[in-house]
């Protein structure tokens, strides 16, 4: 598949405005560019989850939205179930806090990467196991040809997580939206996940969008971040800037609650 070039934009989300039963995003701008990570922080409630689920078109029936979500030229907002199936998993990549979300817990994980595969890529046994072995390998799981025939609870919860990875990147999606990916995972089990988000998107050309409340985890491998509160963005900056020189009192605050911040003084209570 041809790629855009790197840094050009993949993902464009315009004025996007969410409502269920009452209104809980606000005029959200984003663009996901190739190789990129766009980092999405903000407290729990701040609308960061919905703003990702309104990507994969998964809010909830009775949620309305506004606005604009386009994918390389294609508005996705409207589409119907059937047209968001094909975008979703294939084009459109996720991977949450818990990888049991994407991984079933009675099926082997060979037999989980063949199915995804085999049903998006209409490959056959040999191919989509040969794929799957390779997935597992870029993915760093320890003896992969094997790891085929396990179980998901026969691996570490990081190991899951690579899983749940290889899972996202089987079908090479243009988009990857990562939600607290390291948030259930142990400090020195993060750093592991975080560096390969950061490399497989560099070298696969890969928008992501990485959803966290956690700013170390941001300042680790983001590019670009969006700070949200109240369902609205309140500050975007690149990583360097936004950590050297945050300007609205919201990302202050947030950053001043980072363990060890220079910025611990600042103002509270805001
Ligand atoms: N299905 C729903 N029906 C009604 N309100 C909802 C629904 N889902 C989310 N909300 C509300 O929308 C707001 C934003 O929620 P969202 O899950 O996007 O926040 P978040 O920033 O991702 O927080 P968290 O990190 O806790 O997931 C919250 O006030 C939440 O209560």
């Amino acid at each position: 598949m041809s790629r855009p070039a790197g840094g050009s934009p993949v993902l464009t989300i315009r004025d996007l405005g969410i409502t269920i039963g009452r209104p809980l995003v606000h005029g959200v701008d984003l663009e996901l560019r190739a190789g990129r990570i766009q980092g999405l922080a903000g407290e729990s409630g701040s609308g960061k989850t919905l703003t990702s689920m309104a990507v994969l078109g998964l809010l909830p029936r009775t949620a309305t939205t506004t606005g604009s979500i386009s994918l390389a030229g294609t508005e996705l907002l409207g589409l119907t179930e059937r047209q968001l199936r094909d975008v979703r998993g294939r084009r459109i990549a996720m991977v949450f806090q818990d990888p049991s979300a994407s991984l079933h817990p009675q099926i082997t994980v060979g037999q989980q990467l063949t199915d995804h595969v085999r049903r998006h890529l209409r490959l056959g046994r040999a191919q989509a196991r040969a794929r799957a072995v390779e997935l597992l390998e870029r993915v760093q799981v320890p003896a992969p040809a094997s790891a085929l025939g396990r179980y998901p609870h026969q691996f570490s919860g990081g190991q899951r997580q690579r899983i749940a990875i290889a899972m996202a990147l089987a079908c090479d999606p243009e988009v990857l939206l990562a939600d607290e990916p390291t948030t259930a995972l142990d400090v020195t089990v993060q750093a592991g996940i975080l560096h390969l988000l950061r490399e497989v998107a560099t070298e696969r050309g890969l928008a992501v969008l990485l959803v966290t409340h956690d700013l170390g985890v941001m300042s680790a491998v983001a590019d670009d971040v969006a700070v949200m509160q109240q369902g609205r963005v309140v500050e975007r900056a690149s990583r360097a800037e936004l950590f050297a020189a945050p300007q609205h009192p919201y990302t202050r605050q947030l950053l001043a609650a980072l363990p060890g911040s220079s910025l611990e003084e600042a103002p509270r209570g805001l």
